[in-house]
């Protein structure tokens, strides 16, 4: 019915994107067919019309007076989302072939820029990092973010700015990084208890299970002293089951990507298809609930204890709520920060062990060179350390090698100019999304031998590539301001759990399957995870 009322006679042009609108429109909102809403959806409809005649206008215009990069011929309304597909990186390697290493295209109204070489990334994120050191208006940074008071969504300014410093200054300093090292200690151990506590009889076992629930243990401790996953938590925690916990958790991670039609086609915000936004607020309503009272109990112990000796993220922040500079840190702000740290911090070293053992089980020669390597360093009687790790340079190869090939956020998270500018001679107006496509920089054949190929030894010659964003080529921690500030946080507990799970483990494929048949197919949430869980056999590879 609305189908006809909004098409043209037949007979006359119509735009495919509107047809598009108009099936999603079906799929997700005509189902009750009451009037009310039919009503309500047709005047809506009828000013979305009106606005997508004024946005085809205003991009004409657009496109008339700039000289944007060169680009794929943009759909009415939706611009260029159709050519996305599921996995927006490998699409947009693609684009990048076509159209040259700085491209243009539309999602619905927005414009977005991608970069794709090293010259573009280095113009992008050091030549004019300033420029393009703001982030996109999104619904996750207005909601998750507390009104984008958060570090990740934060528009680039004061706010952030003070973030930033209480990050460098507070909480990813050297002495703050060694101050959980026992922690990072005991969740690696028991992450190999597991394992080979479920591998026994030579049962098959699920592993991104277990290191996820283990970085999530990780970051949980050193932001809030809790720990939520594992047998060794405990059975209820705030009024809550674990099992509650956990389950909030897991949607908070799965929701972190979602971007809401509205936010790139505006003028159908209103009618949330998908109900993206109602969900995200029924998400938030649930951590914000968990983080009060996280917060309550901190505020409690300190003034009971005001000196405690092992201050956690919470503390840390606590301590900051009257700060000299005059920047004020709100209820809300460390909610936003909470969230951001442990949805940064937990998914990401994740998913980059689980790519590094997958590479290592698809390449049986490079795991026994490795653990030849932590052998020959820790020895066979004692657990890996952290001061151990420097000595371990074949194990740093092979988690750079897994860094470069499969880079958990392969276009960084979006960027965005406040004021417009040029790059290479094009056009960049303001707010203008910019995607950094490091998963097409970092398989580039013209910057990298054998691109394709998982092959540590790449980065064992003298002049091998840094990625703490000094080389344009290698950036899956992005580079200048917005870069990563969990970076060395990461990096040891990749290391240190790749290392003391091959050393304590004897991973093996299930009987049948070849090393060449374990899938690197992946799934794009905001992070490139694997597509399928990595199921293998695991037995104890030590005395003790
Ligand atoms: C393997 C581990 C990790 C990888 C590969 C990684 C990668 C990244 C990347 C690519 C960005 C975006 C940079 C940009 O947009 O230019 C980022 C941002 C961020 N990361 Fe990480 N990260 C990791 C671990 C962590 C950890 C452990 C934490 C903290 C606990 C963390 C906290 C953050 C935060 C707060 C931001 C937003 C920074 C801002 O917008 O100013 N990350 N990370």
């Amino acid at each position: 019915m609305v189908r006809a009322m909004l098409l043209p006679p037949a007979g006359q042009a119509h735009s495919p994107g509107l047809i598009h609108v108009l099936d999603l429109l079906e799929r997700h909102c005509l189902a009750p067919d009451t009037s009310l809403i039919l009503n309500s959806i047709y005047e809506d409809l009828l000013l979305a019309r009106e606005e997508m005649a004024k946005e085809r206008l205003r991009y004409f215009e657009a496109m008339k007076r700039q000289r944007l990069p060169p680009g794929p011929r943009p759909w009415p309304i939706i611009g260029n989302l159709h050519q996305l597909g599921k996995l927006p990186h490998h699409s947009l390697t693609k684009m990048a072939e076509t159209y040259g290493p700085i491209v243009s295209f539309w999602l619905g109204s927005k414009l977005v820029v991608m970069v794709a070489s090293p010259d573009s990334a280095r113009e992008v994120l050091k030549t004019q990092d300033q420029i393009f050191a703001s982030r996109p208006h999104t619904s996750n940074g207005v909601i998750r973010g507390y009104n984008r008071q958060n570090m990740i969504w934060a528009p680039y300014g004061p706010a952030w700015r003070f973030l930033r410093k209480v990050c460098q200054l507070e909480l990813f300093t050297a002495k703050r990084i060694m101050q959980f090292q026992h922690i990072r200690k005991e969740e690696v151990m028991n992450l190999v208890q597991a394992l080979l506590d479920a591998g026994r009889a030579g049962r098959l076992v699920e592993v991104d299970e277990k290191v996820t629930e283990m970085s999530a243990n990780n970051m949980t401790r050193m932001i809030f002293n809790k720990v939520y996953f594992g047998s060794n938590c405990p059975s209820t925690e705030l009024g809550k089951s674990k099992e509650e916990v956990q389950k909030t958790f897991r949607e908070f991670f799965r929701a972190a990507g979602a971007i809401p039609i509205g936010d790139i086609i505006p003028f159908l915000a209103k009618l949330d298809l998908g109900k993206e936004v109602a969900k995200m607020w029924k998400l938030r309503r649930k951590l914000e609930a968990f983080f009060r009272n996280i917060i309550k109990e901190h505020r409690q112990r300190r003034e009971a204890n005001p000196v405690a000796a092992d201050e956690d993220f919470v503390d840390v922040l606590l301590s900051l709520e009257e700060d000299n500079s005059g920047n004020k840190m709100t209820d809300e702000i460390i909610m936003g920060v909470l969230g951001d740290m442990l949805l940064a911090g937990t998914d990401t070293s994740a998913d980059q062990v689980m790519w590094t053992l997958t590479e290592l089980m698809r390449h049986p020669e490079i795991r026994s060179k490795l653990q030849q390597e932590i052998d020959q360093v820790v020895g066979q009687h004692r657990a890996v350390e952290e001061s151990d790790l420097p000595q371990l340079k074949y194990l740093e190869a092979v988690v750079k090698e897994s860094l470069r090939l499969h880079p958990v956020v392969p276009l960084l998270l979006p960027h965005e100019n406040l004021v417009k500018t040029k790059v290479f001679g094009y056009d960049i107006p303001a707010q203008t999304r910019v995607y950094l496509n490091v998963y097409a920089i970092q398989r580039d054949p013209q910057v990298w031998e054998n691109p394709l190929t998982f092959k540590p030894e790449r980065f064992l010659k003298k002049e091998n590539k840094d990625f703490r964003g000094h080389d344009f080529e290698f950036l899956p921690f992005g580079s200048g301001r917005r870069a990563c500030p969990g970076m060395n946080l990461g990096l040891i507990m990749m290391h240190l759990t790749v290392a003391q799970m091959l050393h304590a483990c004897e991973f093996s494929l299930p009987p049948g399957m070849t090393p060449e048949q374990v899938s690197v197919e992946e799934t794009f949430v905001l992070t490139a995870v694997r597509a399928h869980p990595l199921q293998l056999l695991v037995a104890p590879r030590l005395a003790h």
